[in-house]
């Protein structure tokens, strides 16, 4: 399979990433900077981390501290701070009591009150901390999500993606990633790597003051990070780069690929209707039932023998898996130089308390600098989600103000209201923004709608018809052209009021997991409980050709069309039992057919026409699905209400709207090839006479031409 690389050229590649084939993946990421300071960072890494706390760090921690008020933010930090000093106050304690049971040893009677205040002090040490970690874990518990998670995050995730049009959506890095849990984490790993470095400041002032006065004690302190710097150095890990990874195996991708259909309920009747079984497992075990795991070995033997080479174990453990041993020897041996220096050149001083206590404490010092450098990488992530977090906390985008209202305001009122939308293009051309081809798929088009008629489009598949109504929808920019709203530039106006006075019903359409009644009545976000909004629900069922949908459901309106939130069972699936029936039913939800998931949309429609703020109503072969009994009713329908509003058709089985039509648009790969009424293009004999003629020819069951004898059927 040939590997994307997208737009990067080979040199850019190598310039500034690197790749590496690890089993199965292939992994892309940025060249780690030759410049390392202390801690592995390059200067950029620094600066960017200080600016990090400026835009977000900072900021983040003032809303925390405000959302959880002083006092339980003081014994939030105050349990932190204590658990940095908490290890290196109980070891200069114990290195005390140790002294004193030396000395004892020595004297022959103990210092009984020197050895209860220390005593003492280290039970009181211990109590202090059990209080502070229970005051604060148990605060927290209670009051995480009531005051953290909920006003600050979960009304974020959806203002960011909200925030976005389809153009800038489609491209997935503008898509936040903003997860209400991480910004806790963030939260708490922000606080964790704090401790953590006040856990090694303390330690080293500890070691530093055992050996203070000593003549070794600097280069002893500095033996004590020989291992870990050397561990940190010498430790490829891909979480400290930007990277992106993925599969390129052939076998086992498509080993995943078979998988995914024999196990995907989304596939089942596909596989069941095609008699895929046999082909999905190699058909051998399928003839010699009782089917057993040894049957299926051979199989897997093959799979595993071209996977051999390329094994699938997670790739982060293949990047840090050093090719020779020797760096691991040099670790431990590194790890011994303290006790090795001590002994040698301490002998003198030789006490075994002495000696245990700097065991205890390089010990203890290299895991908390070996949980710095692992807290860099779960920090630079979290640093990363405050600034996603923050990033979307823009200013009020006052551009928006000094724009246009739609409709504009009346300057006659005297003049009757106009009740459609009149549309122009001028010279339209687009291209999809993140093509890969960069091809127009609109070309130079040009035409005027005048507000109040009746547009069908047609035209062949792939011809434009779709794309050119997200344009007049305003759910794309042209790439080259202008269109005209009312006489404006559309750009002049308010996006939001453009899309306010619009109707847009397409095949793609979706049933959100509401209720039914909200399904339909979120056509008019505006409308308000009222026992009049239930009629109008009701009416728009019946506009739409759902009435009949809404009937079979065992709660009506009220009917939820998807249940959000998992369900938990300690056995997957749970045996048969009531406690099966009760999953099920929880599971249940109705399964609607694409015609009914049509009329359904097509209600939400009727919900919004009959807001009386819509002035264009766009159908982009909304009855795909449909019968052509409920095809022709919603048609039907749908100009019933049409009032003096625009409205643009797309459908292929056009013969019965054209007639109707005040305007006909036929486009070719991307261009306006003709334009005019029905009669007018009929007497071109151009593209719509051809289309309009092979549905014609459907009915005339004219089979001189077809194609039926590729497959046999007419000889056999
Ligand atoms: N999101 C997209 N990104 C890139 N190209 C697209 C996208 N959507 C459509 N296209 C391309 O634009 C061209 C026109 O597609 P469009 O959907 O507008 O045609 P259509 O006339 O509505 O077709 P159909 O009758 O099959 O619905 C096609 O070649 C299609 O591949």
């Amino acid at each position: 399979m040939p590997e994307k690389t997208g737009t990067v050229t080979a040199d850019e590649l190598h310039s500034t990433l690197a790749e590496a084939y690890l089993g199965v993946w292939r992994v892309v990421y940025t060249r780690v900077p030759s410049l390392q300071l202390p801690g592995g960072q390059s200067i950029d890494d620094w600066k960017r981390g200080y600016n990090y706390l400026r835009t977000c760090v900072y900021p983040f921690f003032l809303d925390a501290q405000r959302l959880f008020g002083p006092c339980l933010f003081s014994l939030y930090v105050l349990n932190h701070l204590w658990s940095g000093i908490e290890g290196a106050l109980l070891l200069y304690l114990l290195n005390e009591l140790l002294k004193q049971i030396e000395l004892a040893y020595i004297r022959g009677t103990p210092d009984v009150w020197a050895i209860g205040s220390i005593l003492s002090m280290r039970l009181l040490c211990v109590g202090v901390a059990a209080l502070v970690r229970w005051l604060s874990r148990r605060s927290f518990k209670v009051n995480r999500s009531k005051i953290f998670d909920v006003p600050l995050l979960i009304t974020l995730p959806p203002a960011a993606h909200l925030s976005l049009d389809l153009a800038a959506y489609s491209d997935s890095s503008n898509r936040p990633n903003i997860d209400p849990a991480k910004a806790w984490d963030a939260f708490r790993e922000i606080f964790g790597t704090f401790s953590v470095a006040f856990t090694t400041i303390s330690h080293i002032a500890f070691i530093w003051n055992m050996t203070r006065g000593q003549e070794d004690g600097l280069t002893f302190a500095f033996l004590c990070l020989a291992r870990p710097l050397f561990t940190h150095i010498f430790t490829r890990n891909i979480w400290s780069t930007n990277f992106i990874l993925y599969a390129v195996n052939p076998n086992y991708l498509r080993s995943l690929a078979l998988n995914t259909i024999a196990t995907t309920k989304q596939f089942k009747q596909e596989v069941l209707s095609g008699s895929l079984e046999e082909y999905l497992q190699d058909g051998r075990c399928l003839r010699c039932p009782p089917i057993c795991i040894t049957h299926f070995l051979p199989e897997f033997q093959e799979v595993a023998n071209t996977l051999e080479a390329s094994p699938d174990e997670f790739p982060s453990e293949l990047f840090s898996t050093n090719p020779t041993p020797l760096p691991d020897i040099i670790k431990d041996i590194l790890g011994d130089l303290p006790l090795v220096r001590f002994s040698l050149l301490q002998r003198k001083r030789f006490s075994i308390t002495s000696l245990a206590m700097y065991q205890r404490t390089t010990t203890s010092l290299r895991s908390t600098i070996d949980q710095i450098i692992y807290e860099r990488t779960a920090l630079h992530e979290s640093l990363h989600h405050l600034e996603v977090l923050y990033g979307y906390i823009k200013p009020r985008d006052t551009k928006a103000d000094c724009l246009l209202p739609y409709p504009l305001p009346d300057s006659d009122p005297e003049e009757p209201k106009k009740e459609g939308m009149a549309i122009s293009a001028r010279n339209l051309s687009f291209c999809y923004p993140r093509s890969p081809d960069q091809r127009l798929v609109l070309k130079d088009v040009t035409f005027d709608i005048p507000a109040s008629s009746l547009v069908v489009i047609v035209g062949a598949n792939g011809s434009g018809k779709s794309s050119l109504v997200k344009l007049l929808c305003s759910l794309y920019n042209p790439t080259l052209g202008t269109i005209l709203i009312d006489g404006k530039s559309a750009n002049e106006y308010r996006r939001q009021d453009l899309r306010r006075a619009t109707a847009v019903l397409t095949q793609d359409h979706l049933l959100f997991p509401l209720s039914i009644s909200e399904n339909i009545s979120i056509g008019d976000p505006s409308c308000e409980d009222s026992p009049e909004k239930m009629e109008r629900i009701r009416i728009a069922a019946k506009m739409g050709g759902a009435e009949q949908v809404i009937e079979k459901l065992a709660h009506g309106f009220e009917e939820m069309t998807r249940r959000m939130g998992s369900l938990y069972t300690s056995e997957e699936p749970p045996p048969p039992g009531p406690l099966k029936d009760i999953a099920d039913a929880v599971e249940e939800y109705p399964d609607f057919s694409g015609g009914e998931t049509q009329r359904l949309v097509a209600s939400r429609t009727f919900m919004r026409l009959s807001s009386g703020s819509v002035k264009l109503v766009v159908a982009d072969e909304p009855t795909s699905a449909m019968d052509p009994e409920g095809e022709f009713e919603l048609f039907e329908a749908l100009r019933k209400v049409k009032g003096g509003k625009t409205m643009i058709f797309i459908t292929h089985r056009f013969g019965h709207l054209t007639k109707y039509a005040d305007l006909i648009l036929c486009l070719r790969d991307g261009e306006l090839v003709e334009s005019g009424v029905h009669d007018e293009l009929m007497d071109k004999k151009g593209e719509y006479y051809r289309l309009y003629d092979i549905q014609a020819s459907a009915f005339r069951m004219d089979t001189s031409s077809s194609p039926v004898e590729y497959y046999g059927s007419e000889s056999e």
